[in-house]
């Protein structure tokens, strides 16, 4: 297994490219399913959850893989309707294939993702969704198994805003008879790229990227072709990284649109954001203040920020709070934070911080994908030297971190454990 080495204490400068969104790019390579031919995507990060998205395209018969950035996936021939456990339990957004295969197969099993390190994240709301478009579900053996003669469009009021739900229904009612109106829906760039891709392939989709999208469905899509947005988590991790370390960093290709309730937490902590052409220039300053946040969803401060925001605020002056609504269980941060010297209480669903002065390198555990950054942001605003071990979470969601890191300057580099 690898770990990541970091010497802290360097001010990163200099120009980074943000990579394809891990989390546009697993819903648009599993809306290829509902279409016959091939469909092409690019600007697609190169990223172990993208691997498991081929993998299981491949288990289930359609014909995938990587040329350079993009993936290609010819769906004509379909030949298992079932998304194996061994899959999706390494990760959870392979239940984005409920919705095409159900859709264009009338069809699909898939095993139960089952709690995970951040929390229990249920799908009991894109179950409901399929129910009523008219799909039977039965749990057996760790499975849910969607069945439907054919989908009939319907109102579906979601009881929270869910990212996968909301995609998961677009993708079934894409095709489902009728016009089916979700109501509560959620509104992140990710659905909107969605929704959009959808369109070019023939739906027939109007209102992503507000509360309430209505899907007028059609009898048949043709294959996609398209290009992932720019990851706003990725792109915050490095925002947070320059203005931790005093740096000086231009974003290329981070949309402000996209981030606008991070960089107003930013600025109010004292950090310079300004928009440039090819994307966004981070100034951090001599002193971070400390300022609050509470988690949410879509235009709201992101879950998958949280993190990052934490480890900024272990240096800052005073006090903050950190209130994480979206997910039960995310602060398995905290511990490794504290193990570096971070002054941390939690308190229910909040998490008090006291900056520091100074932290200190610590061998420290990875526990998830963002719980991973943020260690590595603390890392490199400390003395000495932290190790930050179980890294495949990070394998997950960032592109050759350490190597976009080490051209800003940092010193930090992968090895062998
Ligand atoms: C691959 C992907 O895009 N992952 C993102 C997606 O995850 P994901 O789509 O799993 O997250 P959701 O938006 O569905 O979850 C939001 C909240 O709703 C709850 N819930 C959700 C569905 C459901 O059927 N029942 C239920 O109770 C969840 O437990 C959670 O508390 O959105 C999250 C919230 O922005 C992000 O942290 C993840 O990075
Ligand atoms: C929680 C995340 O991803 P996933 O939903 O794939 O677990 C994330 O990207 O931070």
């Amino acid at each position: 297994m690898d770990k990541i080495v970091i010497k802290g204490g360097v001010p990163l400068n200099g120009e980074v490219q943000v990579s394809g969104a891990k989390n546009s790019a697993l819903p648009l390579l599993f809306a290829t399913l509902l279409a016959e031919g091939q469909s092409e995507i690019c600007n697609i990060p190169d990223l172990r959850d993208i691997n498991t998205a081929v993998k299981l395209l491949c288990e289930l018969g359609a014909d995938a893989g990587r040329v350079q950035d993009c993936v290609r996936v010819d769906a004509c021939k379909i030949a298992s309707i079932e998304a194996p456990y061994d899959l999706v339990k390494t990760m959870r957004a392979s239940v984005l294939v409920l919705g095409p295969l159900l859709a264009r197969f009338g069809h699909a099993r898939v095993s139960l993702p089952g709690g995970c390190a951040i929390g229990a994240r249920p799908i009991d709301q894109h179950l409901k969704g399929f129910e009523a478009l008219g799909a039977e579900i039965t749990l057996d053996h760790g499975y849910v198994e969607a069945k439907a003669e054919k989908l009939v469009g319907a109102k579906i009021n979601f009881d929270m805003p869910t990212v996968g739900g909301t995609e998961n229904l677009l993708m079934a009612a894409a095709l489902a008879e009728g016009e089916t109106v979700l109501e509560n829906a959620a509104r992140e760039p990710e659905i909107v790229q969605l929704a959009d891709a959808l369109n070019s392939m023939g739906a027939k989709i109007e209102g992503a990227g507000t509360a309430v999208i209505r899907i007028q469905g059609v009898e048949k899509l043709q294959p996609l072709e398209c290009s992932v947005i720019p990851d706003r988590i990725e792109a915050g991790t490095f925002m947070i990284a320059a203005a931790i370390t005093g740096g000086n960093v231009l974003i290329k290709g981070a949309v402000r649109e996209h981030q606008e309730a991070l960089i107003g937490k930013m600025v109010e902590a004292g950090v310079r954001i300004e928009e440039e052409a090819d994307g966004l220039r981070v100034v951090g300053p001599g002193k971070i203040r400390s300022v609050d946040i509470r988690t949410s969803v879509f235009p709201g401060f992101p879950t998958d920020m949280q993190a990052q925001f934490m480890a900024l605020m272990t240096r800052a002056e005073g006090s903050s709070r950190i209130s994480e609504t979206v997910f039960e269980n995310r602060f398995m941060h905290v511990g490794e934070l504290q193990r570096m010297g971070a002054d941390i209480l939690i308190d229910g669903n909040s998490a008090i911080i006291r900056g520091v002065e100074q932290m200190t390198g610590a061998p420290v555990m990875a526990t998830d994908l963002r719980a991973s950054a943020s260690l590595i942001l603390a890392g490199l605003a400390s003395e000495n030297t932290t190790e930050v071990s179980r890294i495949y979470h990070l394998d997950r969601g960032y592109e050759k971190i350490e190597k976009k890191l080490a051209a800003l300057g940092a010193n930090v580099w992968r090895e062998k454990e």
